[in-house]
């Protein structure tokens, strides 16, 4: 089952996953960037142990090798990363992969190569990620699901990139499955209060 809060790690990632978990977060994604696969690596096996402690699910980005060697629940992969079918061939069949898309096409291409989620954004501009693809704001992914539910294609999609807390009914009446946060989170000092309140939201949208 692919959760509909995703925590997007940023420095310090183990105080910062520690923190999410005892939020009540239960998807977490390591996202270390610029750095050697050794310390990635070495951070991917802390934060595999945090994540066992809480019952969360790990899934590595950009590293499907490292993603296996830590026996994380998965790997995220985008436009300039390895495709989902190599990173599927690397984690095998039972491993959690996810792409990234900013067009309907991208997660076409996602579903054809076995993708079990898709991450779908930049929803609004953040600093968080450098060479943003376009922005898709609410009325691109309200077109997306729509074209996704005309093509009968029924994949959990995830939108990710700028999100408030404030943007979640609205996000979530498009359809998508649900959201990714990294800075929101992050930078929030009531961590445990926005997390059951974006569930809250999340619950509300599904009922
Ligand atoms: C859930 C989710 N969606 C999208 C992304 C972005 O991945 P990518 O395009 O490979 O960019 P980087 O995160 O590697 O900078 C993601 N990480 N997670
Ligand atoms: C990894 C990523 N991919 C597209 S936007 C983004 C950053 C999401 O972080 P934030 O929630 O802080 O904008
Ligand atoms: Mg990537």
């Amino acid at each position: 089952m692919i959760s509909t809060l995703q925590y997007i790690s940023q420095p310090m990632h183990l105080e910062n996953i520690q923190a999410a978990c005892e939020a009540g977060c239960r998807w977490v994604q390591l996202r270390i960037k610029h750095a050697p696969e050794r310390l990635i690596a070495s951070e991917a096996l802390s934060a595999k142990a945090i994540c066992a402690d809480y019952g969360a699910t790990l899934i590595i980005n950009d590293h499907p090798h490292i993603a296996k060697a830590a026996g994380a629940d998965g790997v995220h992969v985008g436009k300039n990363d390895m495709t989902v079918a190599e990173a599927r061939k690397i984690m095998g069949s039972d491993a959690i992969v996810g792409g990234t898309a900013n067009t309907l096409e991208d997660i076409l291409q996602h579903v054809q190569d076995g993708a079990d989620y898709v991450g779908v954004g930049p929803y609004r501009f953040t600093t968080t990620k450098q060479k943003l693809s376009p922005i898709l704001g609410l009325e691109g992914i309200y077109a997306i699901m729509q074209k996704l539910k005309a093509l009968d294609i029924d994949i959990p999609i995830i939108a990710i990139g700028g999100i408030l807390a404030a943007d979640v009914p609205d996000l979530m009446r498009t359809g998508i499955h649900g959201i990714a946060i990294s800075g929101l989170l992050t930078h929030t000092t009531d961590k445990k209060q926005l997390v059951s309140s974006i569930m809250n939201d999340i619950q509300l949208c599904n009922i």
